[in-house]
């Protein structure tokens, strides 16, 4: 099985989550991406404004309807900060037998170097890189710290850096979406509209749950 993991703050959930999912499924071929709400995000500090159980049912709503789709409460179930690299050894035990494509956006991929046991991650997936407006790359092989490039060769055609290890990190540009959770989260607290960012569900529950600041539903 070839299993696409998104892993996310989704803080909330957006189209371009989505649309990534989409495009990636369809790109390699997977056969369902698994949506990966972070517990504990190693990195962003916005995440505490809103627990866990509200991230977690928002994708819940966010993917429902898709086959191809689903969510794991994995990281919602560890404590301490949710390290990639922990989750990927967790699915590594439970799924020996399948080819993960971890999935991530270019901002991301800048900062992996930052990331616990970054090189770990070469061992456990295939990496996904997903183009984001305002993220300019030319040579991805420049974002890699140099005492490893000499690990990885680049592929012009494919756009896919090949690991010595077997792990590919394949650079995606398809759709460019400029949606964040950032400005979702600026939008409701400005009592401004969301819809046509987020799916129709998800702007209900920001708005039920009275989440970002948003006005209180009569
Ligand atoms: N518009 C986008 N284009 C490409 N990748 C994206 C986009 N939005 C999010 N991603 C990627 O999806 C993953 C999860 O993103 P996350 O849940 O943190 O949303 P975000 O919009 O980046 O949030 P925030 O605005 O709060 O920083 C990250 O790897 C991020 O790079
Ligand atoms: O493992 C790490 O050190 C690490 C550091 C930063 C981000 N991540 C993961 O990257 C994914 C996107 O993170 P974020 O902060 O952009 O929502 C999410 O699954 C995080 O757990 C992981």
């Amino acid at each position: 099985m070839k299993t696409g993991i998104l892993g996310g703050t989704f803080n909330p959930p957006h189209l371009a989550h989505l649309r990534i999912a989409e495009e990636v499924l369809e790109a390699c071929a997977l056969d369902q991406v698994l949506f990966i709400p972070a517990g504990a995000p190693p990195h962003k500090a916005t995440a505490d404004d809103v627990p866990f159980a509200h991230r977690l049912e928002m994708v819940r709503l966010a993917i429902a309807g898709n086959p191809a789709f689903a969510v794991s409460n994995i990281e919602g179930l560890r404590p301490g900060k949710s390290y990639s690299v922990h989750t990927l050894d967790i699915l590594r035990g439970e799924r020996p037998d399948d080819d993960f494509y971890f999935i991530i956006g270019m901002d991301s991929f800048r900062d992996l170097p930052l990331w616990k046991d970054y090189r770990r991650l070469f061992e456990l997936t295939n990496l996904v890189v997903a183009a984001r407006p305002g993220v300019a790359v030319t040579d991805p092989l420049t974002l890699l710290p140099v005492a490893i490039r000499n690990e990885f060769c680049y592929d012009v055609p494919s756009k896919t850096l090949h690991h010595c290890g077997g792990c590919r990190i394949i650079f995606l540009e398809e759709t460019f979406l400029d949606i964040s959770s950032t400005r979702i989260r600026r939008l409701t607290a400005a009592g401004r509209s969301v819809r046509y960012l987020v799916p129709e569900a998800v702007a209900d529950y920001i708005a039920i749950h009275s989440l970002y600041g948003g006005p209180e539903r009569s």
